[in-house]
């Protein structure tokens, strides 16, 4: 059974619209104007236990709205949800004891308390017992190196410490589902890699389900094993990063650098794309032909010293995904 089950979810959110000009402020105030904006319309995916799922797409997408609707933040217009099988609005409680929850823009940290006091404060509030909070705790410090800052007033961490810490205090009582918002954003290169090892261990070690939204390409790259691509609040790509790169960008291009000059041959199934001395480049399409073919037949025709097959650009293709959707 999936972990998480969406069918057919919509949110719609009322707006006023906001009149100008003093006359169009007091026709506002008395006789509001309302619109209806649809947030999410019409979504509808299953995620399995042990998947890490990058949820992307552009600005106003319907990402947050979605996450809202899972850990049970907002209520759906319409539609059906299931965490653990159980639903995140009706069953609540339930369902937030098996919900780490991690924003990178906000901290759910208490600013005045130290670290370890916050940690000792969830340890009560989800009524964890001592033995196995010390465990997992020792299994925080392997992984995020917490201790080193657990005396720390929450207000005074470092943007990379408050976000090892935000981490921490989500697993404190070990879900089976994490949610992180943008986890990586704003942090230097050594605690974005810390983020990403915490994540892969997590999701290694306790089969923790893991649903990411993130603008970085690097998290996607190195953490997701399965994109989910929303715009207009609807589903646009649903699959392996790998399938949604093949089928954005599906050339490749044959570099080949020649012995010496020669005529270069024109081939019905890829194009001579680039030329610089004795450097030229061929893009093809793999699905038209492999490039093992396209080696041999040019091999056939050219004198050949080096060549190299270059892959499609991921960052190119994962931008294509916001444009074509945009
Ligand atoms: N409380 C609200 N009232 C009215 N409209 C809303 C509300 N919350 C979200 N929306 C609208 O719903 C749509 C989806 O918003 P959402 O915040 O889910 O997008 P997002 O993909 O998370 O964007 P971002 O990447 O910028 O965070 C947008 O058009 C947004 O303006």
């Amino acid at each position: 059974m999936p972990i998480i089950e969406v069918k057919d979810l919509v949110k719609e959110f009322v707006v006023v619209r906001k009149k100008t000009g003093l006359s169009g402020a007091l026709k506002s105030l008395f006789k509001p104007e309302k619109s209806i904006v649809r947030g999410v319309d019409g979504l509808s995916f299953d995620i399995e236990q042990g998947d890490i799922v990058g949820y992307i797409g552009p600005n106003g997408a319907g990402k947050s709205t979605t996450i809202k609707m899972l850990t049970g933040i907002l209520h759906p217009t319409e539609g059906d949800i299931r965490v653990c099988g159980l639903s995140p609005q009706k069953d609540r409680k339930a369902v937030v004891r098996q919900l780490g929850v991690v924003f990178g823009q906000r901290t759910q940290l208490y600013w005045d308390l130290r670290l370890g006091e916050t940690f000792e404060l969830l340890k009560r509030i989800y009524r964890i017992d001592s033995k196995r909070f010390a465990d997992t705790m020792d299994v925080l410090h392997e992984v995020l190196r917490i201790r080193d800052f657990i005396d720390t007033p929450v207000r005074q961490l470092s943007l990379g410490q408050r976000m090892r810490g935000d981490l921490a205090a989500a697993m404190i009582h070990e879900p089976n589902v994490l949610f992180l918002d943008e986890p990586t954003i704003g942090l230097d290169a050594e605690a974005k890699h810390a983020v990403r090892q915490f994540i892969l261990t997590m999701n290694r070690e306790r089969r923790m389900t893991v649903v990411l939204t993130t603008h970085d390409l690097d998290d996607v790259e190195l953490l997701c094993s399965r994109l989910l691509v929303v715009n207009h609040g609807k589903l646009v790509e649903d699959g392996p990063l790998d399938a949604i790169v093949g089928k954005l960008a599906p050339h490749r291009l044959l570099m080949i650098e020649l012995d010496r000059e020669a005529e270069l041959p024109e081939h019905g199934r890829a194009s001579l794309v680039r030329q610089e001395g004795l450097k030229v480049w061929y893009r093809f399409d793999k699905s038209a032909i492999t490039a093992s073919e396209l080696i041999a037949d040019l091999s056939a025709r050219l004198p050949i010293r080096d060549l190299s097959v270059q892959e499609p650009d991921i960052e190119d293709a994962i931008r294509q995904v916001y444009r074509t959707t945009g």
